[in-house]
């Protein structure tokens, strides 16, 4: 059963390998394939991993009414939802285009698919993996459908409680075995008090074999750092290239600056993990050396004494004598030498 799986062409994720860092462009480009072009640049110069956009197919993701309802907003790019939307579409010329540019500077491309339209568009096309959005994981048939394909899967989980998690898991497993689910809420900007990331570990727990992520809407880096310390292998953030631009998620996105720093301070993180082993390590050994304790006489033992607890001290002594946690398996045994007070014990003075 993987722990780890290729997401991408020769990009594993999970085990012990780099986390994967999608910048979610999102509807960011305020509906300019320049602009887009521009952001795509800017995630593979940050050291992101991939650029992913929003695929929707408007009449397959809204009803007529939902299309037509007003949208009175300062984010609003029309009268209508559809109207807004629309304007914030790019069309299946568009989408091939700028995956020949991201293809061209190098760095993996793909979207969400919005509605199973789209996502057949985006298998058409080729893409290294479908991101499924938090408003499609409880879309069941969909969520068969893009599993069948045998494209990996990004599933996000805002919107959802635990029983659906459960459910997204068991109705992808059948199908495909390389997926991730991501911890994620739906609010933009997100609060503090509203992210959860302890939801990583219920995940954890409850699918070891899958690699687990996190989908941020908060602002700044540091909770995204917390979810790689956790152990999150995918962390999606929407990015801008300016945060007070007109749009929904700007505000919650990060900057060029932010997204770097998200990046470096991650490969910090994730060097520090290190092994779940507790042991001594040679670069301790010259803070060992200098102040490790040991066992010294506590007062003058003469040559014969059988040993017990009251006669020792633990000091940091000259030379280094028997370490301090073996003070009980000394008790009962015999010194072969004289020992004046204050003088470390060594190896070499007990009898077999
Ligand atoms: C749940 C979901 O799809 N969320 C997306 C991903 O995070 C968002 O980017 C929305 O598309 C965006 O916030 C919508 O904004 P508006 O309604 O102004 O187009
Ligand atoms: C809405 C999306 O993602 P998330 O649910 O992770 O925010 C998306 O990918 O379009």
């Amino acid at each position: 059963m993987p722990t780890e799986f290729e997401l991408c062409p020769k990009r594993m994720i999970g085990g012990n390998h780099p986390c994967f860092f999608i910048a979610e462009i999102g509807q960011n480009h305020q509906g300019d394939v320049e602009i887009a072009k521009k952001m795509i640049k800017m995630a593979k110069d940050c050291g992101a991993d991939c650029a992913k956009f929003q695929k929707s197919d408007l009449e397959h993701k809204f009803n007529k009414r939902a299309l037509q309802r007003p949208y009175n907003s300062r984010h609003s790019w029309g009268k209508t939802y559809g109207e807004h939307k629309q304007h914030l579409e790019f069309s299946h010329d568009q989408y091939r285009e700028l995956q020949k540019y991201a293809k061209e500077i190098g760095i993996f491309f793909t979207a969400s698919a919005m509605d199973e339209a789209s996502m057949e568009f985006l298998h058409e096309l080729d893409v290294p993996f479908i991101k499924v959005a938090s408003c499609d994981s409880n879309n069941f048939p969909y969520l068969t459908k893009t599993a069948k394909t045998g494209r990996p899967m990004v599933v996000s989980t805002g919107m959802q409680n635990f029983d659906v998690v459960r459910q997204i898991y068991k109705i992808i497993k059948e199908h495909n075995e390389n997926f991730t689910i991501l911890q994620c809420t739906s609010t933009y900007p997100l609060d503090l008090k509203d992210v959860h990331l302890n939801v990583i570990k219920t995940y954890q727990t409850e699918f070891p074999d899958i690699p687990i992520g996190y989908s941020g809407h908060e602002r700044g880096i540091n909770i995204s750092l917390a979810a790689v310390a956790m152990g999150a292998k995918v962390i999606e953030r929407h990015v801008t290239l300016d945060k007070t631009w007109k749009g929904n998620d700007h505000e919650a996105s990060l900057e060029p600056s932010e997204l770097v720093e998200l990046i470096r301070s991650t490969r910090l993180i994730e060097m520090a993990m290190g092994s779940p082993e507790k042991m001594m390590l040679p670069s301790e050994k010259t803070c060992h050396d200098k102040l490790g304790k040991s066992l010294v006489a506590k007062a003058a033992i003469p040559k014969g004494t059988v040993l017990s607890l009251d006669m020792f001290n633990v000091k940091v002594s000259e030379p280094k004598g028997i370490s301090p946690e073996n003070m009980d398996k000394l008790v009962g045994k015999k010194i072969n030498v004289d020992v004046a007070y204050d003088d470390a014990i060594l190896d070499s003075m007990i009898e077999d």
